[in-house]
């Protein structure tokens, strides 16, 4: 049996979470991949090393003395390394970093350096075998992280060696230099080197008791959900839960792996579990409430749309020409709408408006900006009628507008849109409405 286990930033965060997390480790003999993030925060209000090196590597692109912010990074390290006893010193490491970034190494290989470091730490703190991600995960020439060579290179190297550390967030490209994967992408690691080895299953361990049914800043204590299928979970996780990057259930979803999301400061905890398929019932008609704010809309109207043949693509020309992908494009008979990425479109508002002009000429054309956008998940909203009415009653008691309404056509998701200003409102609404009030 094989089991590879991720430990996120907030795990991995001082001493003493390294030291629960060894627990954990040997507490298990099968738990023998270990992916660790950066240090996260150790308190509210603390900065994680990625963060750190960010900042410290725009100062030194921007030609500043960038020492003392480099200093202070590696002091996070030497806290963990003193604290933990070893015999371990990064003073070479970061003598090569201060060179590196001295020679604008880039700031994937500045961000990448998290991972590499504490890899380096927790293998020594384990005794396990250090890999660096740089020889086993892969981009192609485009930036694309390629997953046939990774599979291929990372399977035959794992087959080998029966315990090993391998830092999260990072591969390389076929020039060999550093290229890291979106905030959060040790997820996505950890489910690569799930796939690779043909693990059981892929632990995920984080500072929750699993994936709760909604944030638990916006609702206090939120009940954690005990099982939850791939397709709910990517829902979730791209609206905005971010206790898993939505890339990451693709590597272990094509070898049927799940994932346990589980809690270092509660590891007796049974956490969530992420699968393919299941027949168990779940507890309540929906499964989880994400959501994100910073979208707008742009909204149009012309007499007699829907028999212009082409009026739809010819719109989303607009949008493709533009480089903009859209959430959401809800229609009516004479209007249709597209949701964008707000911070996306701003640039590229008044071309984007102009392109419209030019290539529908609708009657009226307006924008409608700073809206959130909240997806109510799940398997068991197929099969009970009067979710959605129940969703909109109880909307409508805390007086929230919805600004739009869109049912995927699986039945697993209804995405609403609603003013920023009301969007932790309509999240409480809707988590009391099928959980509390459903208890
Ligand atoms: N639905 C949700 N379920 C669990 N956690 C969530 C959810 N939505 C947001 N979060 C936040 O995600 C955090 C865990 O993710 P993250 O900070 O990336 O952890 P890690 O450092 O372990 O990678 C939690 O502390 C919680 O605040
Ligand atoms: N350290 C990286 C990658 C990562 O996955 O971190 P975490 O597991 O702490 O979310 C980041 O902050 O984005």
């Amino acid at each position: 049996m094989k089991k590879v286990v991720k430990f996120g930033g907030s795990s991995l965060a001082s001493a003493q979470q390294f030291s629960k997390v060894k627990s954990i480790i040997t507490a298990d003999k099968h738990r023998r991949y270990v992916i660790p993030s950066a240090p996260g925060k150790r308190f509210s209000g603390d900065t994680k090393v990625t963060d750190m090196l960010y900042d410290c590597y725009d100062t030194a692109v921007s030609g500043s003395n960038f020492e003392e912010k480099l200093d202070k990074i590696h002091e996070r390290y030497n806290e963990i390394i003193e604290g933990l006893h070893l015999d371990l010193s990064l003073d070479k490491e970061f003598d090569k970093i201060y060179e590196y970034f001295k020679n604008g190494a880039g700031v994937n290989y500045a961000a990448s350096r998290g991972e590499y470091l504490n890899g380096i730490i927790m293998a020594n703190y384990l005794g396990f075998e250090f890999i660096d991600a740089a020889e086993v995960i892969f981009f192609d020439e485009d930036g694309e992280f390629d997953s046939e060579k990774t599979n291929n290179i990372l399977s035959l190297r794992l087959e080998k060696t029966d315990c090993a550390v391998i830092p999260g967030f990072y591969g390389a490209m076929p020039n060999g230099t550093i290229k890291t994967f979106s905030r959060g992408g040790s997820d996505i690691t950890g489910s690569i080197v799930a796939r690779a080895v043909k693990a059981d299953l892929y632990e995920n361990w984080t500072d929750v008791s699993g994936f709760l049914v909604t944030d638990p800043h916006i609702v206090e204590n939120p009940e954690p959900i005990e099982i939850i299928t791939y397709r709910e979970l990517r829902e979730l996780a791209y609206m905005g839960a971010s206790v898993l990057h939505d890339e990451a259930i693709f590597p272990v979803r094509r070898e049927g792996i799940p994932i346990n999301i589980k809690n270092t400061n509660d590891p007796s905890a049974p956490g969530t579990l992420i699968v393919e398929s299941t027949c168990k019932k779940p507890k309540y008609t929906i499964t989880g409430i994400a959501g994100k704010k910073g979208f707008a809309s742009v909204n149009l109207e012309k007499d007699r749309m829907n028999t212009e043949i082409g009026f739809g693509r010819r719109v989303l020309s607009v949008f493709e020409e533009n480089g903009l992908s859209f959430e959401h494009m809800p229609s009516g008979i004479d209007t249709m709408s597209v949701f964008v990425q707000q911070s996306d479109f701003e640039e590229k508002e008044q071309k984007i408006l102009a392109g419209l002009h030019r290539s529908v000429d609708p009657d009226f054309l307006e924008i409608h900006s700073n809206i959130a956008l909240i997806a109510v998940v799940g398997r068991g909203m197929k099969s009970t009628e009067g979710t959605a009415g129940k969703l909109f009653a109880a909307l409508a008691k805390e007086d929230i507008n919805i600004r739009m309404i869109d049912q995927g056509s699986s039945e697993l998701n209804i995405i609403i849109g609603v003013n920023e200003k009301d969007f932790e409102k309509a999240t409480r609404a809707i988590y009391h409405v099928f959980i509390t009030a459903s208890r």
